[in-house]
Parts: structure tokens; C-alpha cells; sequence
């Protein structure tokens, strides 16, 4: 089976199209800023589609392109006036950040009520702790954990293995999986005889960058194969971290590259821009009594 991501992502439109109306109606307007430095390849991607998802559901998406060479204290200034602007609910910075940039100190420097990508310490320790109540995680690992509930995919009592130990990526994705019931193992650049891992796995997470790094032979059969890379190939194709034309025959479901993730990563960002915007107006959402 192929994991339709982006169909589900296409699906999921409608009720937020919806959420954002009855918003409009109430004189509220949900706006994202998303803050660009910089020319990374995989950031050029998801900045030019969620400003259309956000067009399409009537979300207001402002987008700061900002050259290379940047400043860490000019990024710090342009941060300072989004977080000041009452009419803005959530920020994005787009990771990575050229090397002149802590990039620690610039998702700090987001406001706690704004952080649309959950990375904050105080949102990441949420997560970890698995908290009650609404906090925003990072958007590709809960799209995931969409996706994966949408075609009925429990996590609970499975093995899952996450390849890649990034923070926004590998390391919220096994979080959500431990919370979920999964028992949970990361590997990493340090890990020995990788394949060995990757067999053991009911649920396959693959966030590396490297191009085709998990072959059919490094998978169980009827696994479920996720594939988070947005790599390109030596003919400059987009190709995901599995190499899907041997993986699709060994297992029982697999997101493609494009079409699979990606679009579930901006689905996941448009929803938390939402909720956002929903708790940063709570008393004009009140009624009136
Ligand atoms: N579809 C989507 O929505 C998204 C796609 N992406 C894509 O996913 C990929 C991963 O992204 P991201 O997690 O942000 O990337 P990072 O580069 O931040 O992290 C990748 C991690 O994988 C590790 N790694 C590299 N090679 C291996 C290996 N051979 N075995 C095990 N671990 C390895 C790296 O180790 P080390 O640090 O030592 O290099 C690093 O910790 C990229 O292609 C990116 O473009 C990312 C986010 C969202
Ligand atoms: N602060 C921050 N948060 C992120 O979540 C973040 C980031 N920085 N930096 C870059 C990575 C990468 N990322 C992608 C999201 C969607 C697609 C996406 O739309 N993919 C389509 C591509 C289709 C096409 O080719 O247009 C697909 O897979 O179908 C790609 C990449 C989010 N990231
Ligand atoms: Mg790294």
C-alpha cells in the first residue's frame, strides 16, 4: 500500500477551511510569519508550499527572505517585531540557519505563544513528558503521527525505529511514538551495522538526508515504511532516504517521495497556526454573557 500524503493533506483542507471562515466571521485573521535566510534547498521547497496551502485555506502568510549573509542580531530584530505584533500568531524560522547563527539562541528568541514549530525548550520538554493539554510539536513528526492514524496504523506494542536523530525530526517522532504506545528505538550516524535495526522495525521512520541510505533488504516484511528525506539523486531528482522501488515490494505500506510526508509537515503547520491563533484570542472567541 502507498500512504497517499498528499491526498490526506488534500482532504484534511476542507474542515480548516471551515475553522478559518467562522474565524474571519468573528473579525480574527490567522497570520504566519515565515522567516527565510539563506538558500537551503529542502527550506526553498516548504516555504513556496505552504504559502499556497495557506493562500488556499485563507490563512495570511507573510514570508521574510533574507540574503546569506545575515546577522544573528539582525535576525534577532526581525523576531523582536513579529513577536510585538498583536496581529501575528505564529513564527517560523527555517532551519538550518547559515553558520554565523546560534540557532538555539534564535528559536529562544521566539515567543513561547508563537512558537508554531513546538522546538522551544518549554514545548520539546511537553513532549518528552508527554504533558496533558494542547502544546505545539514539531510539524513533521505529527504529520506523521496523522497520517498513520488516518489509515489505521497503531503504534501501540510495535517496534518502532527512527533513523536520524535530529531535533525536529528523529528525535519528537520517537517521542510521539513512545507517548503512543510504541516501543521505541533511535539510531544515529554512531550506530553500528545499521541494517540490523531497521529489520527489527514494524514501523520505519527515515530522516537522514541521505539519499536511498535504507534499501528492500534493510526492511521487514509488511513494515511500514516512513520516509521523510527530500534528497535529490545524481540526476537532481527529488528522492526520498529509502530507495522506494525496492522498498515498495518488501513492505506493507510507504510514503513516496514527493507526496508522502511533505505535505503532511504543512498540513501539521497550518493546523497549529490554528490553535495558535484560537488561544491567543480566546477572550473575543468568548461569548459574550
Ligand atoms: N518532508 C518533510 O516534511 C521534511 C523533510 N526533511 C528532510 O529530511 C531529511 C532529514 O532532515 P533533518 O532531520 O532535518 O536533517 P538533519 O541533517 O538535521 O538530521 C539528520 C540526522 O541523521 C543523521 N544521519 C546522517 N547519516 C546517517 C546515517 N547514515 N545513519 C544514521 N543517521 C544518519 C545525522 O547525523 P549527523 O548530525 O551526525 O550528521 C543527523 O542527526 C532531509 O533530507 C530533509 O530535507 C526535513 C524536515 C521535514
Ligand atoms: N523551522 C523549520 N521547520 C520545518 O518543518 C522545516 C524547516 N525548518 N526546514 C526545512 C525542513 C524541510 N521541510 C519540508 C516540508 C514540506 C516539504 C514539501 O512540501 N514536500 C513536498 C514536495 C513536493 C514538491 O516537489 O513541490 C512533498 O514531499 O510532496 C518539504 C520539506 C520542513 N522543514
Ligand atoms: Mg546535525
Amino acid at each position: 500500500m502507498i500512504i497517499d500524503g498528499k491526498g490526506l493533506s488534500n482532504h484534511l483542507d476542507s474542515s480548516m477551511k471551515a475553522e478559518v471562515k467562522a474565524l474571519h466571521k468573528v473579525g480574527i485573521e490567522p497570520k504566519l510569519v515565515v522567516i527565510i535566510v539563506g538558500h537551503d534547498p529542502a527550506s526553498q521547497i516548504y516555504v513556496r508550499n505552504k504559502h499556497r496551502k495557506a493562500i488556499k485555506l485563507g490563512i495570511t502568510s507573510i514570508i521574510e527572505r533574507r540574503p546569506e549573509d545575515f546577522t544573528q542580531d539582525e535576525l534577532l530584530a526581525l523576531i523582536d517585531q513579529y513577536n510585538r505584533d498583536e496581529t501575528v500568531h505564529g513564527i517560523l524560522v527555517q532551519l538550518p540557519l547559515p553558520k554565523q547563527i546560534d540557532e538555539t539562541a534564535i528559536i529562544r528568541a521566539i515567543a513561547i505563544e508563537k512558537d508554531v514549530d513546538g522546538f522551544r525548550p518549554e514545548n520539546v520538554g511537553k513532549l518528552f513528558n508527554n504533558s496533558e493539554g494542547y502544546y505545539p510539536v514539531s510539524c513533521t513528526p505529527k504529520g506523521i503521527m496523522t497520517m498513520l492514524a488516518h489509515y489505521q496504523i497503531n503504534p501501540k506494542s510495535q517496534h518502532a525505529v527512527i533513523v536520524g536523530d535530529s531535533n525536529i525530526v528523529g528525535r519528537p517522532m520517537g517521542a510521539l511514538l513512545l507517548n503512543a504506545g510504541a516501543t521505541v528505538t533511535y539510531t544515529h550516524i554512531l550506530t553500528k551495522d545499521l541494517p540490523s535495526f531497521t529489520r527489527t522495525a514494524d514501523i520505519l521512520i527515515v530522516a537522514t538526508g541521505v539519499a536511498h541510505l535504507v534499501k528492500g533488504t534493510d526492511i521487514k516484511p509488511g513494515a511500514t515504511v516512513i520516509d521523510v528525506g527530500m534528497d535529490r539523486d545524481a540526476n537532481g531528482k527529488l528522492v526520498g532516504d529509502v530507495d522506494f522501488d525496492s522498498a515498495k515490494n518488501v513492505a506493507g505500506a510507504i510514503t513516496p517521495v514527493p507526496g508522502g510526508v511533505g505535505p503532511m509537515t504543512i498540513t501539521s503547520l497550518m493546523q497549529q497556526t490554528l490553535e495558535l491563533t484560537k488561544l491567543a484570542t480566546r477572550k473575543t472567541l468568548e461569548p459574550v454573557k
